[in-house]
């Protein structure tokens, strides 16, 4: 038994996406298949499009960012029935596996290994076209309009919050509030340099302001996204463009010596080296939240780590996904995270490869699919 789900599906790296319509298999025991209503593209999914992700695999509907409408559950599936809304997630929580009951990262393993190679937890896929299989990506397929995911790969929100806002929840901006909050709890009164001002950047500009931090840096070679970053409580913004020495001399002259704490929120190793020695000696602490090409290496010297700075980095901002984005769904109606700034363009499935184009031109901050 299948539907039929109009998805773009990424054929082949560094081509464009296709809009076709895709048999859906019924959801296996512990499943679920999700009706779409709207989902943000990111960063990442750009990434795996590239061709430069290892772990990208073709063909593949990508989207994991996503907001969506239980449509039916699988065999033994009991947290969430048809109609409920939900927010996929690529970072599960079984709540059983070690990873879960440490309680000291949300990077549960339960589905890990298959979701990597782009398969549901059985071994085989759900999607396929003109009777060849397509894979999963991140657990989530966000790109069509019915996916099918594992139970614990999904929050179960709100039913009066709006879908095609809060589904940013599934990634960028849950991924940056969550790096300053639940990674680096940044402390009140801090100073915060926050490098590169895509929906993550911003999302952590947001982060810093209710963790009260004191001074917040915005740090981009595109000029264009300041005003926003203002808007969002950044004082300070810094272009490393204008200045013809390391940008992480300029942050530390900027603030007597370093800063408290600073966010690597584009992916550029040479950056993360920069941000960690924009950090304070004694005590200043660097989270990587930015994703780097295959095969590249961080680097700096041990001296910088020896006189106290820390590095450490952030998956979806630490957050619990089922645990905690029912909460961040409800700072998202209260006003407290301000999701409508993010959302610089929507557009129909059929539309979504200028989602891409708008990114790589700098154009969008995120734009948002509408079923
Ligand atoms: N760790 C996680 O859980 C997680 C989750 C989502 C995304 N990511 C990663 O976070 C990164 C950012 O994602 P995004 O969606 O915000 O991307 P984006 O493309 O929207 O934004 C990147 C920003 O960085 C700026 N930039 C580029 N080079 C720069 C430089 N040298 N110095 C300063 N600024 C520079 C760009 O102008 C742009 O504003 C990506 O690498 C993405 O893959 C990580
Ligand atoms: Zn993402
Ligand atoms: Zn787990």
């Amino acid at each position: 038994m299948s539907i039929k789900s109009r998805a773009a599906v990424a054929f082949a790296p560094g081509k464009p996406l296709e809009i076709v319509e895709l048999d859906v298999q019924a959801p296996k025991a512990g499943e679920v298949l999700v009706r779409i209503i709207a989902t943000g593209v990111c960063h990442t999914d750009a990434f795996t499009l590239s061709g430069d992700d290892p772990e990208g695999i073709f063909p593949a509907v990508l989207g994991h960012e996503g907001g969506g409408i239980v449509e039916a559950v699988g065999e033994g599936v009991t947290s969430v029935s048809p109609g409920d809304h939900v927010i996929p997630l690529y970072t599960a929580e079984c709540r059983r596996c070690k990873f879960c009951t440490s309680g000291k990262t949300n990077l549960c393993q339960a589905v890990r290994t298959t979701q990597g190679k782009g398969l549901m937890p059985d071994g085989t896929t759900r999607f396929s076209y003109q009777g060849k299989p397509i894979y999963h990506y991140m657990g989530t397929s966000t790109f069509s309009e019915y996916t099918v995911v594992p139970e614990i790969s999904l929050a179960k929100i709100n039913k009066e919050a709006p879908l095609e806002k809060v589904c940013l929840l599934g990634c960028g901006v849950t991924t940056g509030i969550g790096a300053v909050l639940n990674t680096a709890k940044v402390q009140a009164g801090s100073t915060v340099a926050i490098f590169g001002l895509g929906g993550i950047g911003l999302a952590a500009i947001i982060g810093a302001t209710m963790a009260n931090a004191s001074r917040i840096i915005a740090i981009d070679i595109n000029p264009d996204k300041f005003a926003i970053a203002e808007k969002l409580g950044a004082t300070d913004f810094v272009n490393p463009k204008d200045y013809d020495k390391p940008i992480q001399e300029v942050i530390v002259e900027l603030t007597d010596g370093g800063v408290d704490y600073s966010f690597e929120c584009v992916g550029n190793v040479g950056l993360m080296r920069a941000a960690l020695e924009s950090c304070h000696k004694g005590w200043g602490e660097s989270t990587i939240i930015g994703v780097a090409g295959a095969g590249q290496e961080i680097s700096t010297r041990p001296f910088q780590l020896v006189t106290g700075r820390v590095w450490r980095g952030s998956a979806f901002g630490g957050v619990r996904g089922r645990t905690e984005l029912p909460d961040y769904v409800a700072k998202a109606q209260s006003g407290e995270i301000p999701l409508d700034v993010f959302i610089t363009h929507t557009m129909p499935l059929e539309d979504i490869n200028s989602a891409f184009d708008l990114m790589h031109e700098g154009k969008s901050i995120r734009s948002v699919i509408h079923f």
